[in-house]
């Protein structure tokens, strides 16, 4: 997959060279660069930024360099996080994950001028996302969430593929809770049922644990599980 990030802060992205990420890069799964917008400035202040048309808070992203910007990495599928933007899912993440060439415009201020979205509308998909309903300084941190999101799903990244498996915005319900040694901490033990080696009663017991802790956590998450399906879980842990 190939990564093009359009950025005022280029050197936000020094994270992406870490970790999973750092190591797809490496191993060619995922050809990432990240772009300063003012390269496409033209004037000696390298200005990104003007007054908003019909007045208000800040300043907008000027369109010129934008303009330019996306014609010299496009054509791609175009991301842009923003705090009107769609909700990011785990289904985005996936829809994403399947496309060769990603392009992330990375706005500040206020945000980037609107005909800069409407034109590259008309040359390539763009897809408006938000993170949730908070509001950050820019999309920067947004596109690493994303990066991060999308690159865990990228085939060969994760070493063990059945983590994705068990993923719970995938499957619809929020994971188990997850245990490992010493069997018992600060007299504190792990339930018996996960070191009974009845493989069939622990997927019985994760199940139960994941539909209690998304109704108690998540009662939005439940709309695709009849209310009978918590009956029969069984309390004990
Ligand atoms: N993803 C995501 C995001 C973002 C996000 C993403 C991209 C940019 C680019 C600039 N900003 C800053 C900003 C902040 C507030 C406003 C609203 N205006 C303020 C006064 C009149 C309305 C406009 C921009 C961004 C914020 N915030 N929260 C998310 N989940």
């Amino acid at each position: 997959m190939r990564v093009d990030v359009i950025t005022i802060f280029p050197d936000y992205f020094g994270p992406l060279s870490l970790s999973l990420i750092g190591k797809a890069r490496g191993t060619g799964l995922l050809d990432l660069e990240v772009h300063d917008l003012r390269t496409w400035t033209s004037d000696v202040h390298r200005t990104v930024d003007d007054t908003p048309y019909g007045g208000g808070p800040g300043m907008v992203m000027r369109p010129e360099p934008w303009g330019q910007a996306l014609a010299a990495v496009g054509p791609g599928t175009l991301v842009v996080p923003s705090p009107v933007g769609k909700p990011f899912t785990q289904a985005d993440a996936a829809a994403l994950a399947s496309l060769d060439h990603l392009i992330f415009a990375c706005g500040r201020y206020e945000g980037i001028d609107q005909r800069v979205i409407d034109d590259a509308a008309t040359r390539m998909p763009v897809l408006e996302v938000s993170l949730g309903d908070y509001v950050l300084f820019g999309g920067e941190v947004a596109v690493i969430v994303i990066m991060e999101a999308v690159t865990r799903l990228l085939p060969g990244v994760l070493g063990n593929a059945d983590s994705l498996t068990e993923e719970s915005h995938a499957a619809g319900l929020l994971e188990a809770p997850v245990y490992t040694k010493p069997a018992s901490w600060r007299e504190l033990d792990v339930p018996d049922v996960l070191r009974s080696g009845d493989h069939g009663r622990i997927a019985r017991w994760r199940r139960d644990q994941a539909l209690l802790r998304t109704a108690s956590r998540r009662p939005d998450m439940m709309a695709g599980y009849p209310p009978s399906s918590l009956d029969k879980a069984d309390r004990k842990t």
